[in-house]
């Protein structure tokens, strides 16, 4: 296996990758951005690439959750969680925070220390970087666009960097969320703590097209941990939903539920089943169980037996 992610090496990303415990000893491709990993992936020149896909201060990755929605399908393997902890990391002539003009790094991060760095250094400009690992080896160019960086602890220590504050973080313990994507192939068999995830397109542009969707998951008792609309880029007020449920497509209600909304959004996409990175809370109904479910089909198919035939 081929692993590729958003590099360079010492991104969060990184940290989120070497979790997988087969990818630690195989080929790591680092990507310039996450349209880059996935590009690898879908040519064929990596076999799956964790990116990132939500933080619990910034909400969804747009860029994740846009070109995993279209293009060439790709399928969500795994998830990983990082608690993300900043430091900020100065050129060597640089000796306290008033004078930096200027600080590189991923905007995710920028959104996770703004508070911090609007305290602390009002006058120093955001420099966007494609992650915080690469804004940080820009300190080591002497033709470098910006003083300082926000990355994570081990890239300044593996860099040599000079750091001059540590858990800038304005939210302490911020997780974010990383997917493993590949192209689509095997689900994974449930654990019975798994995730779903689904897309779907808002087909029309009606009072209730919202509602039609989330009733196929009430009605069967399935609880949704994310829903995010984004816009589909055709024009203003075209929306899909990025939605990650609780369950497996191997359960009865889950399954049940895609099938509900083949019919109200027939241009879906399923992204996956998966097993959750940490236990999940929901519960389930007796008469959401696979029992019930395979009880009722049971019923169904009893009563249709006797339907006459001509
Ligand atoms: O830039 C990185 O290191 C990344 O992996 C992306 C990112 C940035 C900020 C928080 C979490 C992930």
């Amino acid at each position: 296996m081929i692993y590729t992610y958003l590099g360079p090496a010492g991104t969060f990303t990184e940290a989120a990758l070497l979790q997988v415990p087969e990818a630690r000893d195989s080929e790591r491709i680092p990507a310039a951005n996450v349209n880059a990993a996935l590009e690898l992936v879908r040519t064929g020149e990596a076999d799956a690439a964790m990116v990132p896909i939500e933080n619990s201060v910034e909400g969804g990755v747009s860029t994740t959750l846009d070109a995993i929605a279209t293009g060439e399908p790709l399928q969500i393997m795994r998830e990983a969680l990082v608690t993300i902890s900043f430091v900020l990391a100065v050129r060597s002539n640089i000796d306290t925070i008033d004078q930096i003009r200027s600080v590189a790094t991923h905007g995710h991060a920028w959104a996770q220390c703004r508070g911090w760095a609007e305290s602390n250094m009002p006058n120093a400009e955001f420099i966007p970087a494609s992650s915080t690992a690469a804004g940080a080896l820009g300190l080591l160019e002497d033709e470098t666009s910006h003083d300082a960086a926000i990355c994570s602890p081990l890239v300044a220590e593996e860099r040599g960097l000079k750091v001059l504050r540590t858990s800038i973080e304005d939210n302490a313990g911020a997780v974010t969320r990383f997917v493993l994507v590949a192209r689509p192939g095997p689900i994974p068999a449930p654990t019975g703590v798994d995730k779903s995830t689904v897309i779907l397109p808002l087909s029309e542009d009606r009072p209730g097209a919202l509602m039609d969707i989330l009733e196929q998951f009430v009605v069967r008792g399935v609880n949704l941990s994310r829903i995010e609309s984004r816009p589909t880029g055709e024009g203003m007020g075209k929306y899909f939903f990025s939605v990650d449920v609780d369950g497996h497509l191997a359960q009865e209600r889950v399954a049940d539920a895609l099938s509900g909304l083949h019919r109200v959004c027939p241009n879906l996409r399923f992204l996956g089943s998966y097993p959750a990175a940490e236990g999940l809370s929901s519960s389930v109904d007796a008469h959401n169980s696979d029992a019930a479910f395979s009880k009722a089909q049971d019923w169904v198919s009893g009563l249709t037996a006797r339907l006459a035939t001509s």
